[in-house]
């Protein structure tokens, strides 16, 4: 397989750290339908409340996490498509934020323009969730009906549970959990608990009972995003030969005043350092690049809490980044993505 382009696609940053950029890029971002799931115009009075006080809170969070090179998802993401260029030999590497820049219509016209026809689209996430997938898929196809592009795209599926994902995590995750400790927390990113229900192909096997997402059929897990995720956990504990007791899961960053899915971070630390916990590693499979979820939210804040509920350390795990293991596994994965109807 030759001239076979692929365009890397991570979920994007402001510009700067200034308030307008800030609020800028939340506005793209939270007036996207597959985030915030609800009619336009509620959807609009809801994001314009959100944006008096948001963006300043926000932008002061960038601040203490931004690097010199600029936001460390793009810059980590970018390190991530240049580690794929040596891995990817059918064509170029490109990459994508779905808010802001670089733009994945900026992306694919360029792509187009050269004449690549075939492009492997790999929204960065291996969890599925309409925020994060769908709504990347839907801007590409977006792009090339508008633009009338004679492109036709494979898409990577979410790879929660394929042996290549796992062992990279494992890889990059073992020096940490080498170290002496009592829990491992493995915190992923929530989401409102309607945009799984919604999903829910039989409308009666989400939140039926504690265990729904460990017991959820083939049809339920292909797009339970939570179902997913303790799945992601439950395969890393089996290969680092955890046992119950040693690990843990919780969803963090939660948005608005509706019931996200759980059990929280933040409460889950404060718990932990209460029950006796003085050295927790906590690690963010949902992320494959550091942001400002993992290093403010909870390299900072997280870490705050915890020791303010007794614990003693808290240290994050840092996610796959570009580390080879994970470029080499994500082109593989990458070569095994289906042909979009
Ligand atoms: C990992 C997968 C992600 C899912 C699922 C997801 C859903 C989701 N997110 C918000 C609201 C916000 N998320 C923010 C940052 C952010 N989210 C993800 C990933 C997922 N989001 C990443 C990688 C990042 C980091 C971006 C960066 O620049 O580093 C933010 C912005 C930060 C802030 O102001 O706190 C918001 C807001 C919703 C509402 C949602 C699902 C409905
Ligand atoms: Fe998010
Ligand atoms: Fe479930």
């Amino acid at each position: 397989m030759t001239d076979h382009a692929l365009l890397l696609v991570n979920l994007g940053s402001p510009a700067s750290t200034s308030v307008a950029d800030v609020r800028r890029y939340l506005n793209q971002f939270l007036m996207d339908p597959y985030v915030i799931d609800l009619p336009w115009p509620v959807r609009r009075l809801l994001v314009s409340l959100i944006l008096i006080k948001r963006p300043e809170q926000s932008a002061h969070a960038y601040a203490s996490i931004w690097w010199e090179e600029g936001s460390p998802l793009v810059v980590l993401s970018r390190r991530l498509q240049q580690a794929m260029t040596a891995q990817w030999t059918q064509g170029p590497v490109e990459l994508a934020m779905r808010y802001g820049e670089p733009s994945i219509e900026s992306a694919l016209v360029r792509l187009a323009s050269q004449g690549h026809k075939k492009i492997t689209l790999a929204p960065l996430y291996p969890q599925f969730a309409d925020s994060t997938v769908t709504t990347v898929i839907e801007e590409a196809k977006r792009v090339v009906r508008e633009k009338k592009l004679d492109v036709q795209f494979s898409i990577l599926q979410p790879f929660y549970d394929q042996p290549e994902y796992l062992d990279a995590l494992v890889a990059s995750a073992k020096p940490y959990l080498m170290q002496e400790h009592d829990h491992l927390l493995l915190s992923f990113h929530g989401l409102p608990e309607r945009h799984l229900t919604k999903l829910d192909p039989t409308g009666f096997h989400c939140f039926k009972d504690a265990d729904c997402c460990r017991n959820a059929p083939p049809e339920v897990m292909a797009t339970c995003y939570r179902a997913q995720c303790i799945r992601t956990a439950e395969l890393f504990a089996q290969r680092m030969g955890l046992k119950g007791g040693q690990w843990s899961v919780s969803f963090q960053s939660r948005l608005g005043r509706a019931k996200w899915i759980e059990p929280y971070t933040e409460a889950r630390l404060e718990e932990l350092a209460k029950s006796g916990v003085k050295k927790i590693l906590v690690m963010c499979p949902a992320f494959v690049a550091d942001c400002i979820e993992t290093l403010e939210e909870i390299g900072d804040r997280g870490r705050e809490q915890f020791r303010a509920a007794g614990g003693e350390e808290l240290v994050l795990v840092p996610c796959l980044n570009d580390e080879a293991q994970w470029a080499q596994a994500l082109s593989t994965l990458c070569e095994r993505a289906p042909i979009a109807l």
